[in-house]
Protein backbone atom coordinates (compact mmCIF):
# COMPACT_ATOMS: atom_id res chain seq x y z
CA UNK A 1 0.00 0.00 0.00
CA UNK A 2 1.50 3.66 -0.82
CA UNK A 3 2.43 5.25 1.76
CA UNK A 4 0.30 8.27 3.16
CA UNK A 5 0.68 11.43 1.09
CA UNK A 6 3.36 10.48 -1.38
CA UNK A 7 2.31 10.90 -4.89
CA UNK A 8 -1.10 12.41 -5.33
CA UNK A 9 -1.40 10.25 -8.24
CA UNK A 10 -0.92 6.77 -6.77
CA UNK A 11 -3.30 7.55 -3.60
CA UNK A 12 -6.24 8.72 -5.82
CA UNK A 13 -5.80 5.79 -8.15
CA UNK A 14 -5.90 3.47 -5.11
CA UNK A 15 -8.82 5.39 -3.90
CA UNK A 16 -10.66 4.52 -7.13
CA UNK A 17 -10.04 0.89 -6.89
CA UNK A 18 -10.73 0.43 -3.46
CA UNK A 19 -14.00 2.18 -3.90
CA UNK A 20 -14.61 -0.28 -6.88
CA UNK A 21 -13.69 -3.58 -4.61
CA UNK A 22 -16.43 -1.51 -2.41
CA UNK A 23 -19.02 -1.82 -4.81
CA UNK A 24 -18.97 -5.84 -4.33
CA UNK A 25 -20.30 -5.20 -0.34
CA UNK A 26 -23.41 -3.87 -2.16
CA UNK A 27 -24.07 -6.55 -4.95
CA UNK A 28 -26.16 -9.28 -3.25
CA UNK A 29 -25.73 -12.40 -4.79
CA UNK A 30 -28.59 -13.58 -7.60
CA UNK A 31 -29.21 -17.14 -6.55
CA UNK A 32 -30.16 -15.81 -3.13
CA UNK A 33 -32.67 -12.88 -4.02
CA UNK A 34 -34.25 -14.92 -6.95
CA UNK A 35 -34.79 -17.29 -4.11
CA UNK A 36 -36.47 -14.38 -2.44
CA UNK A 37 -34.25 -15.40 0.88
CA UNK A 38 -34.42 -12.00 3.45
CA UNK A 39 -31.17 -9.80 3.54
CA UNK A 40 -28.88 -12.19 1.02
CA UNK A 41 -25.42 -12.28 1.52
CA UNK A 42 -23.12 -10.02 -0.78
CA UNK A 43 -20.68 -11.41 -3.53
CA UNK A 44 -17.60 -10.02 -1.12
CA UNK A 45 -19.36 -11.95 1.69
CA UNK A 46 -18.99 -15.02 -0.39
CA UNK A 47 -15.46 -14.44 -1.33
CA UNK A 48 -14.51 -13.65 2.41
CA UNK A 49 -15.59 -16.92 3.45
CA UNK A 50 -14.13 -19.23 0.90
CA UNK A 51 -10.82 -16.97 1.14
CA UNK A 52 -10.92 -18.57 4.56
CA UNK A 53 -12.12 -21.88 3.39
CA UNK A 54 -8.64 -21.59 1.22
CA UNK A 55 -6.74 -20.09 4.31
CA UNK A 56 -7.18 -23.90 6.22
CA UNK A 57 -6.45 -26.53 3.17
CA UNK A 58 -3.48 -28.75 4.35
CA UNK A 59 -2.86 -29.92 0.95
CA UNK A 60 0.45 -29.16 0.41
CA UNK A 61 0.06 -29.78 -3.27
CA UNK A 62 -1.58 -26.53 -3.54
CA UNK A 63 -0.14 -23.28 -3.27
CA UNK A 64 -1.80 -21.54 -0.70
CA UNK A 65 -1.66 -18.40 -1.04
CA UNK A 66 -2.70 -18.32 -4.40
CA UNK A 67 -6.12 -19.93 -3.80
CA UNK A 68 -6.41 -17.38 -1.14
CA UNK A 69 -6.03 -14.36 -3.54
CA UNK A 70 -8.02 -16.50 -5.92
CA UNK A 71 -10.67 -16.96 -3.83
CA UNK A 72 -10.37 -13.17 -3.00
CA UNK A 73 -10.77 -12.00 -6.69
CA UNK A 74 -12.56 -14.58 -8.68
CA UNK A 75 -15.90 -13.34 -8.80
CA UNK A 76 -14.17 -9.13 -8.32
CA UNK A 77 -15.44 -8.92 -12.33
CA UNK A 78 -18.95 -8.84 -10.97
CA UNK A 79 -18.84 -5.48 -10.00
CA UNK A 80 -18.90 -4.34 -13.24
CA UNK A 81 -21.09 -7.58 -15.37
CA UNK A 82 -23.74 -8.57 -11.92
CA UNK A 83 -23.70 -11.76 -10.29
CA UNK A 84 -24.98 -13.85 -13.01
CA UNK A 85 -27.28 -16.84 -12.48
CA UNK A 86 -28.31 -19.93 -13.93
CA UNK A 87 -31.76 -18.55 -13.99
CA UNK A 88 -30.23 -15.46 -16.39
CA UNK A 89 -30.00 -18.14 -19.24
CA UNK A 90 -26.38 -16.62 -19.96
CA UNK A 91 -24.35 -19.38 -21.66
CA UNK A 92 -21.00 -20.39 -20.39
CA UNK A 93 -19.07 -18.98 -22.87
CA UNK A 94 -20.42 -15.46 -22.38
CA UNK A 95 -20.02 -15.55 -18.66
CA UNK A 96 -16.82 -17.35 -19.00
CA UNK A 97 -15.71 -14.39 -21.17
CA UNK A 98 -17.42 -11.74 -19.20
CA UNK A 99 -15.25 -13.27 -16.10
CA UNK A 100 -12.39 -14.91 -18.05
CA UNK A 101 -9.32 -15.58 -16.16
CA UNK A 102 -10.00 -18.31 -13.24
CA UNK A 103 -12.99 -19.81 -15.53
CA UNK A 104 -10.47 -21.89 -17.73
CA UNK A 105 -9.86 -24.03 -14.63
CA UNK A 106 -6.05 -24.08 -15.87
CA UNK A 107 -4.29 -24.95 -12.34
CA UNK A 108 -5.07 -27.09 -9.57
CA UNK A 109 -5.52 -24.01 -7.63
CA UNK A 110 -8.51 -22.90 -9.82
CA UNK A 111 -9.91 -26.13 -9.89
CA UNK A 112 -9.76 -26.32 -5.73
CA UNK A 113 -11.45 -22.78 -5.58
CA UNK A 114 -14.32 -23.57 -8.17
CA UNK A 115 -15.17 -26.80 -5.90
CA UNK A 116 -14.57 -24.41 -2.98
CA UNK A 117 -17.00 -21.90 -4.57
CA UNK A 118 -19.26 -24.62 -4.68
CA UNK A 119 -18.97 -25.79 -1.18
CA UNK A 120 -19.39 -22.48 0.19
CA UNK A 121 -22.86 -22.00 -2.00
CA UNK A 122 -24.59 -25.29 -0.58
CA UNK A 123 -22.92 -24.02 2.59
CA UNK A 124 -24.98 -20.87 2.45
CA UNK A 125 -27.74 -22.32 1.53
CA UNK A 126 -28.05 -24.99 4.14
CA UNK A 127 -27.69 -21.40 6.60
CA UNK A 128 -30.24 -19.60 5.07
CA UNK A 129 -32.98 -23.03 5.11
CA UNK A 130 -32.17 -23.28 8.97
CA UNK A 131 -32.14 -19.23 9.24
CA UNK A 132 -35.78 -19.76 8.05
CA UNK A 133 -36.64 -23.00 9.18
CA UNK A 134 -37.40 -24.65 6.20
CA UNK A 135 -35.42 -27.44 5.48
CA UNK A 136 -34.52 -28.34 1.75
CA UNK A 137 -36.51 -25.85 0.18
CA UNK A 138 -33.27 -24.71 -1.72
CA UNK A 139 -32.76 -28.34 -3.25
CA UNK A 140 -31.55 -26.97 -6.41
CA UNK A 141 -28.40 -25.71 -4.95
CA UNK A 142 -27.63 -29.16 -4.40
CA UNK A 143 -28.53 -30.82 -7.29
CA UNK A 144 -26.54 -28.24 -9.25
CA UNK A 145 -23.38 -29.07 -7.62
CA UNK A 146 -23.96 -32.88 -7.02
CA UNK A 147 -20.81 -34.77 -7.56
CA UNK A 148 -18.66 -32.40 -8.79
CA UNK A 149 -17.02 -32.52 -5.35
CA UNK A 150 -13.49 -34.40 -5.80
CA UNK A 151 -10.91 -32.57 -3.32
CA UNK A 152 -10.97 -34.85 -0.22
CA UNK A 153 -10.35 -32.11 2.35
CA UNK A 154 -13.76 -30.46 0.43
CA UNK A 155 -15.59 -34.14 0.11
CA UNK A 156 -15.10 -33.71 4.06
CA UNK A 157 -17.06 -30.53 4.54
CA UNK A 158 -19.64 -31.31 1.64
CA UNK A 159 -20.67 -34.51 3.27
CA UNK A 160 -20.74 -32.79 6.50
CA UNK A 161 -22.81 -30.30 5.51
CA UNK A 162 -24.88 -33.04 3.51
CA UNK A 163 -25.59 -34.54 7.21
CA UNK A 164 -26.49 -31.79 8.64
CA UNK A 165 -28.81 -30.86 5.88
CA UNK A 166 -30.71 -34.31 5.99
CA UNK A 167 -30.62 -34.65 9.52
CA UNK A 168 -32.66 -30.88 9.69
CA UNK A 169 -35.09 -32.53 6.83
CA UNK A 170 -35.57 -35.64 8.94
CA UNK A 171 -36.01 -33.54 12.24
CA UNK A 172 -39.18 -31.63 10.43
CA UNK A 173 -40.33 -34.51 8.59
CA UNK A 174 -41.26 -36.11 11.96
CA UNK A 175 -42.21 -33.17 13.72
CA UNK A 176 -44.51 -32.13 11.13
CA UNK A 177 -46.03 -35.75 11.56
CA UNK A 178 -46.79 -34.73 15.67
N1 LIG B 1 -30.85 -20.80 -7.94
C1 LIG B 1 -29.58 -21.16 -8.20
N2 LIG B 1 -28.64 -20.22 -8.23
C2 LIG B 1 -27.37 -20.64 -8.45
C3 LIG B 1 -27.03 -21.98 -8.67
N3 LIG B 1 -25.68 -22.05 -8.89
C4 LIG B 1 -25.20 -20.79 -8.79
N4 LIG B 1 -26.23 -19.95 -8.50
C5 LIG B 1 -26.13 -18.53 -8.27
C6 LIG B 1 -25.23 -18.19 -7.12
C7 LIG B 1 -24.73 -16.84 -7.53
O1 LIG B 1 -25.65 -15.86 -7.14
C8 LIG B 1 -24.69 -16.90 -9.05
C9 LIG B 1 -23.35 -17.17 -9.66
O2 LIG B 1 -22.56 -17.90 -8.82
P1 LIG B 1 -20.95 -17.90 -9.06
O3 LIG B 1 -20.35 -18.27 -7.73
O4 LIG B 1 -20.74 -18.93 -10.13
O5 LIG B 1 -20.60 -16.52 -9.52
O6 LIG B 1 -25.56 -17.96 -9.42
C10 LIG B 1 -28.07 -22.95 -8.66
O7 LIG B 1 -27.87 -24.14 -8.84
N5 LIG B 1 -29.33 -22.49 -8.42
MN1 LIG C 1 -18.30 -17.39 -6.66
Amino acid sequence: MAAAGCGSGAGKSLLRFMKFVGQLKRVPRTGWVYRKVEKPESVSDHMYRMAVMAMLTEDKKLNKDRCIKLALVHDMAECIVGDIAPADNISKEEKHKKENEYEHQSSAEAKFVKELDQCEMILQALEYEELEKRPGRLQDFYDSTAGKFKHPEIVQLVSAIYEERDSNIASQGSSSQL
